[in-house]
């Protein structure tokens, strides 16, 4: 308990490292900007004691106020009436200069954090984009629309917020020994002021470090719920679910708006606090230092136009404070979310990896020998259990058994999208590694339950998988998966929009786009998960003949719900609680007596007679 109160800044280091990586010279550029324009400002109101000498508001040659006779000398040798408007050129020129730089500032920041923003973005992007699938299926898809979408701007704002709090400590530095030089009492008094209120400025950051958790923890759900919803928005309509929907919804952006609102309250009573403060002792040192210590009238002016500028320094010092103490839990998420990715990169998925290359092709085959496969380690129960079994090159394998049997996770486990927890997985004779398995993916072409379209033309979506595909080898490909003809009728033929503001396609048209774009990457093999059982039984027959003209030319491994689609297989293998229950030719297997397949078979039969 005592460790989660504490302020966890490691996070915050690791990002400022990686914006002093990213930004170079121009980051020290930028904070010298920054502290030149501060000095210019303070310079600037130096001048104002000179000119309130030459107007005869204070005795500037009296030299009861340090450098102020100094800066007031070169005034000497001007004739009096060109003396004002001399410190009038200097106190212009000074103002400009500052405004100049603030200018060329601002737009170097404005590139630096934009930069910084992109640089992370893409950082975190490639770091997801290449982790193994195991690491994907631990997690929400939402929290990585969360992380990149709301927790980063957070940490790249947290980060530019920790360089203006060290600016601002820099030149408050120079104000503390600007004013211990004016008078050494007063500022001792003013620091010891300002540390009574470090105590409580260390119970407003823990506030914020709770707000800042607390805005993560809603925005994760706020991002997660909406995604979710609008994914099912079909299930919500035809269910009628939407009152409770809503009502879910208003009450998370309740608990979202008082998250936010109680920061602000935070910050304003801070702030506020830090006023009434600056008051009492303004007033109090006026009193001290004219009705106690007699300090000259002129004295006190410096010392109030100090001190006035001194303490907002404090307030601005808490306020960047809090608004980084409410960004730390952003830190902390988002490198969490990056070590996990970085641990979980792919073998072979590096930047070169990344490339082009040879594919391989499969020349002899798979064999999987005792293979045992669990999601979750802390269970008992394994999705494959024992499998050995052989897949030869060329030919049609079907996979056949019951919802949940392990079908599709032997088909992650073929391909190398998981590794077996024991057991050997070898390609063409030789074991398959994660390494190998990245090379193994790039000549397998992989059609899931769910097939998945981009929000671009057909045109795209097939570029995607064969960029180098010409518009004739396009065609081919989706007279294969027999979508030629209703490509055709789309508006646009092949540079139709696909997806929600485009045109929308039926199951079985995604099923049939998504088959050419396997077909036209020319795998060495081709692994269909369900992917024609939403066509009719005419289109389905349409392919399987294609697909039968393919056999010579790649490796067909099909899981196939519908048995019937499976009778050219050249083997079937029966998987139940994920081990191999049978394994050979349709006729074979569908004589076997007692065994599954018959089963399956004859409740097939039922079902459609
Ligand atoms: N991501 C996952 N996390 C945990 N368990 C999983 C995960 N995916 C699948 N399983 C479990 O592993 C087992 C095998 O699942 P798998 O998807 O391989 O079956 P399947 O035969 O392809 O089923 P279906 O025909 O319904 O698609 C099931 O018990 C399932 O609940």
């Amino acid at each position: 308990m005592r460790g989660q109160r504490r302020l966890d800044v490691a996070p915050v280091f690791f990002y400022l490292q990686k914006l002093r990586a990213f930004a170079g010279p121009r980051l020290y550029a930028s904070l010298a900007g920054t502290i030149a324009v501060s000095l210019l400002e303070g310079v600037g109101i130096f001048l104002l004691a000179p000119m309130l000498g030459l107007i005869g508001l204070m005795d500037a040659s009296s030299g009861s106020i340090p450098l102020l006779s100094a800066a007031a000398k070169p005034l000497q040798h001007l004739s009096p009436e060109m003396r004002l408007p001399a410190v009038l050129a200097v106190f212009l020129i000074l103002l400009l200069g500052q405004g100049l730089l603030q200018r060329l500032l601002a737009n170097l920041s404005a590139r630096l954090e934009q930069g910084f923003i992109r640089h992370l973005r893409l950082e975190l992007y490639q770091g997801l984009i290449r982790s193994h699938w195991a690491f994907f299926l631990k997690r929400r898809r939402s929290d990585f629309i969360h992380h990149a979408t709301i927790e980063l701007p957070r940490v790249s704002f947290g980060v530019f917020m920790c360089l203006r709090l060290a600016t601002t400590l820099l030149f408050t530095l120079i104000q503390i020994g600007f004013a211990l030089w004016l008078s050494a009492p007063l500022t001792l008094a003013v620091l010891a002021c300002g540390l009574a209120l470090a105590a409580y400025s260390r119970s407003q950051l823990r506030k914020s470090r709770a707000i800042g958790q607390e805005t993560t923890e809603l925005m994760q759900r706020y991002v997660g719920g909406m995604t979710d919803h609008f994914n099912g928005i079909k299930d919500i309509k035809g269910n009628r679910m939407e009152r409770q929907h809503i009502s879910w919804f208003r009450a998370l952006c309740d608990r979202l708006e008082s998250n936010l609102v109680q920061f602000t309250r935070l910050q304003s009573a801070s702030q506020f606090h830090y006023k009434a403060a600056a008051s009492v002792l303004i007033a109090g040192f006026v009193y001290f230092a004219f009705a106690v210590l007699h300090v000259q009238a002129e004295t006190l002016v410096l010392i109030v136009l100090v001190f006035s500028r001194l303490w907002p320094k404090f307030a601005s010092l808490q306020s960047n404070l809090e608004q980084i103490g409410q960004t730390v839990p952003a830190f902390r998420h988002l490198r969490e979310l990056q070590q996990a990715a970085l641990a979980a990169q792919e073998a072979g998925l590096g930047a070169a990896g990344l490339g082009g290359g040879d594919a391989v092709r499969v020349a002899q085959g798979f064999e999987l020998r005792d293979v045992y496969y669990r999601y979750d380690r802390e269970q008992e129960t394994y999705a494959l259990q024992a499998v050995n079994l052989r897949i030869p090159s060329h030919r049609m394998t079907a996979v056949v058994g019951r919802s949940g049997a392990g079908k599709s996770t032997l088909i992650d486990v073929l391909i190398g999208l998981v590794q077996p927890e024991r057991g050997q997985v070898l390609v063409d004779g030789k074991p398959l590694g994660a390494g190998e398995a990245c090379e193994l993916r790039r000549s397998v072409s992989y059609v899931s339950q769910d097939p998945f379209l981009f929000h671009e033309s057909v045109r795209d979506n097939l570029a995607i998988a064969a960029p180098d595909a010409s518009e004739a080898q396009m065609w081919e490909a989706l007279r294969f998966a027999a979508a030629d003809a209703f490509v055709k009728r789309l508006p646009e033929g092949l540079d139709t929009v696909l997806g929600d503001r485009g045109i929308r396609l039926s199951g079985g048209e995604r099923q049939r786009i998504v088959l050419a774009r396997a077909i036209l990457r020319d795998p060495s093999v081709l692994v269909l998960d369900e992917a024609t059982s939403a066509l009719d039984g005419e289109r389905e027959a349409g392919i399987q003949e294609a697909l039968e003209r393919l056999r010579g030319r790649m490796t067909l491994i099909v899981i196939a719900h519908r048995l019937s689609t499976i009778r050219g297989a050249d083997q079937i293998i029966v998987l139940d609680n994920g081990a191999v229950v049978q394994q050979g030719g349709y006729a074979q297997l569908s004589e076997e007596r007692g065994g599954l397949f018959g089963k399956l078979l004859s409740y097939q039969a039922r079902a459609s007679g």
